[in-house]
């Protein structure tokens, strides 16, 4: 997929509206006992209000016409009785309904989030995190009225109909008919409405991803913005953005405002007919005062379901659309996945290859070309060349986070597409420039690289890196909280918390992408220090930006023009006065 930014709607597939409602409600099915308990309590509800009328029937032509005030009296206690029943009812059933679809939301946002997670980074490549947040939380929560509403509305509004036609028909067949006269054009309304509108709520719903794209991508670089007094440049964005989804939402609901007039000019003209012809049937004493009276409460009580219906088919086709994103997402395969024939990893001892291999990130530009190189176990690799060469690539090739177009990445001997990336990763230490830390105490970030781990493992990790002196003298020292940017922190000492991170994790094989960000000298000599304890006794590959660090380094491996262009030690590269002696001349002179 072509990189996608908050400036443009994604494409959503085309699948059959059908195929996504079965697979919405299948996710019910797991509650179908609950499901059933709310049906049970609502088919009372139903009686209730079908007998209804036919008690005002009785009362009106057997007791108040021969004046039976006792009769009278025993019915209304009956109505009362029935109808507390009946609140009841609906009070549990609302209670039963709400618990049941927020945890069929719960479970399809759990299952989307866990497999978001597993998504290659290409997934993530190419899309805005606001994008994904966007379908992760929005366009879950627009399902919660669907799914209660098909069993609140649907099977009880159809059962309700069923059973108020039925009573209908038996009672008079003419006024039957009479009323219902205008349903098949109301059907034919709906379904041409319905075929308008999908489209436009698809749109609503790419519009409000845009937005929340740009909001998220606005906030995460609000220091940017800030710095450059860009505000009101992306106030204006903002504000077009949501132009955008104010534009779309209206287009798509002026469509669906037309369901209701559509229900009440059907269920109109159905009253006024059964009037007309009823009043003429008075006259030849085919129908009875009580009987006209009931049947109108009963035309109330056809058309008010299928007004519930309608307005659920209305919920549908504004819905629709991010159940459709939803699934969407969920079909993904992962690009990278174990082979069938995949094996754990044994403990790594750090021989690392590369052979012949060939790398894109979308299959035309090649970053890499037949590269080649082998690394002995506890060899510390540094990674150096100009920007853009492909040192970050190769040590993201390592950790089979992208697989090689051609060629081979062993280590130990093995080709990494044989072994579970599990149990690859799991022996990796990996550290990225950004030193990302997550909301929480230090404590609990440095035990993100090993979870189990005990206060005293803590402290060990951090005291290795040389982090702990530091970390002591904080407010609350392991306790002191620190949000996703390292609020309060400066960046050498998030370094350090992330080393201890690494150092906790006692990784086999670390990757290190030194951060470039100049700290002052004495937490520069700390972070120089935790480096070295990270690296000591395993195999390392660091692309490295301190001088310190690569002269360190048992090699250097020069990185240019899609290859390895210099293998060598420090000395030796320096002795050949190749690329790598013209870099360190021009830029580490000073140092
Ligand atoms: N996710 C990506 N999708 C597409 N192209 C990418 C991606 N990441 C990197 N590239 C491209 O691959 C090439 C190598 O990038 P890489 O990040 O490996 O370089 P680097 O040597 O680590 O650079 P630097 O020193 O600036 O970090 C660059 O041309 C870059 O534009």
């Amino acid at each position: 997929m072509p990189i996608n930014t908050f400036k443009e709607d994604e494409s959503t597939r085309q699948v059959l509206k059908i195929h996504t409602l079965l697979r919405l409600f299948a996710y019910m099915l797991k509650y179908r006992k609950e499901i059933l308990q709310v049906l049970g309590l609502m088919l009372v509800v139903i009686a209730v209000g079908t007998v209804n009328p036919l008690l005002l029937k009785v009362s009106i032509d057997d007791k108040i016409a021969k004046g039976d005030v006792p009769g009278l009296l025993g019915i209304l206690l009956l109505a009362l009785l029935l109808n507390g029943i009946s609140m009841l009812c609906v009070r549990e059933r609302i209670l039963r309904m709400s618990r049941v679809s927020n945890l069929v939301l719960m479970e399809i946002r759990q299952e989307l989030y866990v497999h978001i997670q597993r998504l290659s980074f290409n997934f993530f490549d190419n899309r805005p995190v606001g994008k994904i947040l966007s379908r992760v939380i929005g366009d879950v929560n627009s399902l919660k009225d669907i799914l209660t509403n098909s069993v609140v509305t649907l099977l009880p509004d159809l059962a309700t109909v069923v059973v108020v036609l039925g009573v209908m028909l038996a009672l008079n067949y003419r006024l039957a008919v009479a009323a219902l006269a205008m349903l098949p054009f109301l059907v034919l309304g709906m379904a041409n409405v319905e075929i308008r509108a999908h489209k436009k709520w698809q749109t609503f719903r790419q519009k409000n991803s845009n937005l929340s794209a740009f909001t998220h991508e606005d906030f995460s670089g609000i220091r940017v913005v800030q710095g450059y007094t860009a505000e009101e440049k992306t106030s204006r964005t903002f504000g077009v953005l949501q132009q955008e989804v104010k534009d779309s939402f209206i287009a798509a609901s002026r469509l669906n405002d037309l369901f209701w007039p559509m229900v009440e000019i059907s269920w109109g003209v159905g009253t006024i007919l059964v009037f007309v012809l009823g009043v003429g049937m008075l006259d030849s004493g085919e129908v009875t005062v009580g009987l006209l009276v009931a049947f109108t409460t009963y035309i109330a009580m056809f058309w008010q379901p299928i007004m519930n219906l309608s307005n659920f088919y209305n919920q549908l086709v504004t819905n629709l659309a991010g159940a459709e994103r939803i699934f969407e997402i969920l079909d993904l395969k992962p690009d990278l996945q174990d082979g069938p024939e995949a094996e754990e990893l044994p403990e790594i001892r750090g021989e690392v290859e590369f052979e012949g291999v060939d790398f894109s990130y979308d299959g035309r530009e090649q970053v890499l070309e037949e590269v080649h190189f082998h690394v002995r176990p506890g060899e510390t690799v540094a990674l150096v060349g100009p920007t853009g060469a492909g040192k970050t690539t190769i040590v993201n090739l390592i950790g089979r986070f992208y697989d090689v177009d051609k060629g081979t990445i062993r280590i130990d001997g093995r080709d990494i597409r044989t072994v579970t990336m599990e149990s690859l990763r799991r022996q990796m230490g990996i550290m990225t420039q950004d030193n990302f830390l997550f909301s929480g105490t230090v404590e609990e970030n440095i035990r993100y690289g090993k979870l189990d781990a005990t206060r005293e493992e803590v402290e060990e990790a951090a005291k290795a890196v040389h982090a702990h002196g530091f970390i002591q003298e904080l407010p609350q020292g392991y306790g002191t909280l620190v949000n996703e940017r390292g609020t309060g922190l400066s960046g050498g000492q998030r370094q350090l918390i992330a080393f201890a991170r690494t150092m906790i994790a006692r990784p086999r094989l670390l990757v290190l992408d030194e951060a470039t960000s100049s700290i002052d000298t004495s937490t520069e000599r700390m972070v120089q220090e935790g480096i070295a304890r990270l690296l000591e006794g395993r195999t390392a590959f660091v692309v490295a930006h301190r001088l310190s660090t690569i002269q360190k380094a048992h090699r250097i491996l020069f990185v240019d023009g899609k290859n390895i262009l210099e293998d060598g030690s420090h000395r030796e590269l320096m002795d050949r006065q190749g690329r790598y002696y013209d870099l360190y001349m021009s830029q580490f002179k000073w140092m």
